[in-house]
């Protein structure tokens, strides 16, 4: 797939400290491309100097090969939210859709769909300090994609959803993708990513931790967790091959399995005197994988690149 946006090594101090240490990855044609990372990690600025709100100490940004970034190409949904207070729903939006040189016409018939799809039709004359905060981040939502963008950029675009509405955003960005949009998403909500994500980048103290196709990176780094639900002895589980760590919980037990055991053999192994009421075996989650990378500090050195 053909690469829109290529971020390359990165630079970004702010007085003594360096923030961005060489970061690098980039964002192909129609794919959801994740950038991950705890709080303080350097996502936002990231973010902030692909924009153009500040400038990179070194390091390149490209798009679609070229150093020029056509800001009119790029849709952005900023962390930060609030549109002007005191002005109507639809001239904000078309307010914007011409500041990046969108056909008005075009641009109110898209913005009339948009309302509808996201439950707020008829809103179009209603004043922007009307809404209420999920409300404005539809239209704030909306305005990132009214003149349609060839890169989305979306900072945190699920905080303060409700369920139904963070369930519209997902639908629309996937669609989005699947009609050629590239997309880079910055979210804290890991089950979010996992769902939607095509690939990922990790990141924490401004340096990559993680990145590549979300399938490899659970493969490379998402051991197998046996979850049996019936009463047994701590000591025996632990003393199974290939079990890590053990989690109790009154009649459940979490093993945590070592790299690379073959799941099946694994199970065929189990001795007969376990009690099992249940039994299932899954690969750890990105939630799971994230906390440990974001705590665990040899593994934070140890991870390399998976292929990106
Ligand atoms: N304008 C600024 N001046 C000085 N320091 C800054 C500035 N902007 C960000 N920082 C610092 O850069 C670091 C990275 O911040 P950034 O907002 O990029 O992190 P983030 O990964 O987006 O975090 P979060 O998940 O909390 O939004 C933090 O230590 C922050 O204090």
């Amino acid at each position: 797939m053909e690469t829109v946006l290529k971020v390359d090594s990165l630079e970004k101090s702010f007085k003594e400290k360096q923030i961005l240490k060489k970061i690098s990855f980039e964002v192909r044609k129609g794919e959801i491309m994740a950038i991950l990372g705890p709080n303080g990690a350097g996502k936002s600025t990231t973010i902030r100097n692909i924009m153009g709100i500040m400038y990179p100490d070194a390091g390149t940004i490209s798009f679609l090969g070229y150093n020029e970034i056509p800001r009119h190409k790029i849709g952005y949904l900023p962390e930060e939210r609030g549109l002007y207070k005191n002005v109507k729903v639809m001239d904000i939006l078309l307010y914007l859709a011409e500041l990046k040189d969108y056909p008005l016409k075009k641009a109110k018939e898209r913005a009339l769909d948009y309302l509808k799809k996201f439950d707020l039709e008829g809103m179009d004359n209603v004043s922007v300090e009307e809404l209420s905060k999920g409300m404005g981040q539809k239209v704030q939502f909306i305005a990132s994609i009214i003149h349609e963008p060839d890169l989305l950029i979306l900072d945190e675009p699920f905080s303060g959803l409700d369920p139904v509405s963070q369930e519209m955003f997902k639908e629309e960005i996937r669609s989005l993708a699947e009609k050629g949009t590239a997309i880079l998403l910055s979210s804290h909500q890991m089950n979010l990513v996992e769902e939607m994500c095509d690939r990922l980048f990790m990141m924490a103290d401004g340096q990559k931790v993680i990145y590549g196709d979300l399938d490899e990176v659970k493969t490379e780094y998402a051991n197998f967790k046996c979850t049996i639900r019936g009463k047994n002895d701590r000591n025996v589980l632990e003393n199974l091959p290939n079990v890590q760590r053990v989690e109790q919980d009154e009649d459940t037990s979490i093993l945590y399995l070592t790299k690379n055991v073959e799941a099946a053999s694994w199970l065929k192994n189990l001795p007969d005197g376990l009690t099992i009421h249940e039994l299932s075996i899954d690969r750890i989650s990105l939630h799971e994988i994230f906390i440990d990378i974001a705590t665990d500090k040899n593994l934070l050195q140890e991870a390399g690149e998976v292929h990106a």
